[in-house]
């Protein structure tokens, strides 16, 4: 049964609590080396609500289903991006999607939103296993892989194809350049006193050129299809002939920031997602089994199609239990733009909140014995009974991720491929530990012998 961690509610106006910290600096150290680890500590006793102080500052951590559906969903209008947020992404993705707020961000919705419904996504499921295909041709009959690099480039050429009908081939310089980018993202979302990105530090400046690199590389692909319009149809076609009410359509540099939101928010979180679950699923060969006997039953050796995937839902259990445990955006940010109250806790202006769907998917009360793999987690009548809000992994609210049907259908898709075509080895029996970097990837990657069956 679902049963609430808090029995009685806060005195109105009653402050959250604080976990206790180190003196002066507090959790400042923590916050940049080990954000996962504060957040699991400050969740350990919390009410839903609870915060930790940095220099004097107080962080506040929203991880029960009813502190985060006020934070996104009820007073989202109490809360935006906050500064620090659009200061770390935004030299990246501009004035796209995921960090614009207001009018801006509900008219850019309103454009991009209807191609990725769930009858818009279906087209791209025969690409998407081509690609897993592609990639599983590459590791002949016997490789020695690390399946985060592996899952990072199969993704690439995913997102890269269906936006631009291409492949980027050279793929490692550009997932570098992504590391590098998202390294200086955490710093800064994570440190005291971020340094400007428009200040010369060598950090800022190694920062700046792979944004331009990234930049410049998408931007090609925009490029060439001014120079070729008609030539293509894809999703970059549909995001230039996109219009507003008024009939306009996306101004150049809107188009390039929406192209670099869309490739970003979509590339990586896919394939963390995707190792993780190669992780999981080398780790418990009972739960492989049954995924395998049912594509035995449903397809046999033929590759997956859309049309198959409500035939095979044990791989979908299997792919959603694998984002419950590693939910790729394990902690989103907002900040109060006026005081207000979350879960019935006074929230002061300007407070920082990190909602923790690390914490939330490993809340005892939503998912005993949080720490096993149990995908029957999501039968339809299990999730059925879970309270709204539990189950995060694309987020709430106005930033709900846009791709939520496009990802599931893809790891969906993905996970049937990879257990149907290869045995996955793990090379090492120590546990992988989850790095928060942006997002949620296993830390030094998944080292692992795949074998074709
Ligand atoms: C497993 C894969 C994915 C995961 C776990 C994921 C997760 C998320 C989460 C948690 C957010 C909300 C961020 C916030 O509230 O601050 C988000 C936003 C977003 N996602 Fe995804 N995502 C995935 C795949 C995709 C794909 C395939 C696309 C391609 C279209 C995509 C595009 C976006 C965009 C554009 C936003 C910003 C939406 C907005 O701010 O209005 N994501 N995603």
């Amino acid at each position: 049964m679902v049963t609430s961690r808090r029995t009685v509610p806060p005195a109105p106006h009653q402050a959250f609590p604080v976990l206790p910290g180190p003196p002066v600096l507090g959790w400042a150290r923590h916050l940049r080396r080990d954000l996962l680890g504060v957040l699991t500590r400050v969740s350990r006793d919390s009410p839903g609500l609870a915060g930790f102080k940095v220099a004097g500052q107080t962080f506040a951590v929203a991880d029960s289903p009813d502190a985060i559906r006020d934070v996104l969903i009820e007073k989202a209008d109490d809360f935006d991006k906050g500064r620090r947020q659009v200061n770390a992404l935004g030299p990246v993705m501009g004035k796209g999607l995921l960090i614009s707020q207001g009018e801006l961000h509900t008219r850019q919705r309103r454009l991009i939103l209807p191609h990725f419904t769930p009858r818009n996504v279906r087209r791209h499921a025969d690409h998407i296993v081509a690609e897993a295909e592609h990639l599983i041709d590459t590791w002949g009959d016997r490789a020695e892989v690390d399946l985060l690099d592996e899952m990072n480039s199969l993704t690439m050429n995913i997102v890269t194809r269906l936006l631009f009908s291409s492949r980027i081939e050279d793929d490692r310089a550009i997932a570098d350049a992504i590391t590098t980018v998202f390294e200086w993202e955490m710093y800064a979302l994570t440190s005291l006193f971020p340094i400007p990105m428009r200040v010369p530090t060598p950090r800022n400046l190694r920062a700046r050129a792979e944004i331009a690199y990234v930049r410049q590389r998408l931007g090609a692909f925009v490029e060439e299809r001014r120079r070729n319009p008609g030539a293509y149809s894809d999703l970059l076609t549909l995001l230039m002939e996109a219009r507003y009410e008024d009939g306009t359509t996306m101004s150049e540099e809107q188009l390039l920031d929406e192209v670099i939101t869309v490739w970003g928010a979509s590339q990586e979180t896919s394939a963390d997602a995707q190792a993780w679950t190669l992780y999981l699923l080398a780790q418990h060969p009972e739960v492989l089994a049954r995924v395998r006997a049912e594509i035995d039953t449903v397809l046999g050796d033929r590759p997956a199609t859309f049309a198959d995937l409500a035939s095979l839902p044990y791989s979908l259990r299997v792919f959603k239990e694998a984002m419950r445990l590693y939910p790729p955006g394990a902690v989103l940010m907002r900040t109060a733009v006026r005081d207000t109250t979350v879960a019935g806790f006074h929230v002061p202006r300007g407070t920082q909140v990190f909602i923790s769907t690390y914490t939330l998917h490993r809340r005892e009360e939503l998912y005993p014995d949080p720490e096993r793999f149990d995908p029957d987690r999501f039968t339809k009548e299990r999730e059925r009974v879970l309270p709204k809000q539990s189950y995060l992994p694309f987020g709430a609210g106005h930033h709900v991720c846009v791709g939520s049907h496009l990802a599931l259908m893809e790891g969906h898709l993905l996970t049937v491929t990879l257990a149907q075509r290869v045995d996955v080895e793990l090379c090492s029996d120590r546990p992988v530990e989850p790095l928060l970097l942006i997002n949620l990837r296993p830390r030094g990657g998944i080292p692992a012998r795949v074998t074709r069956r």
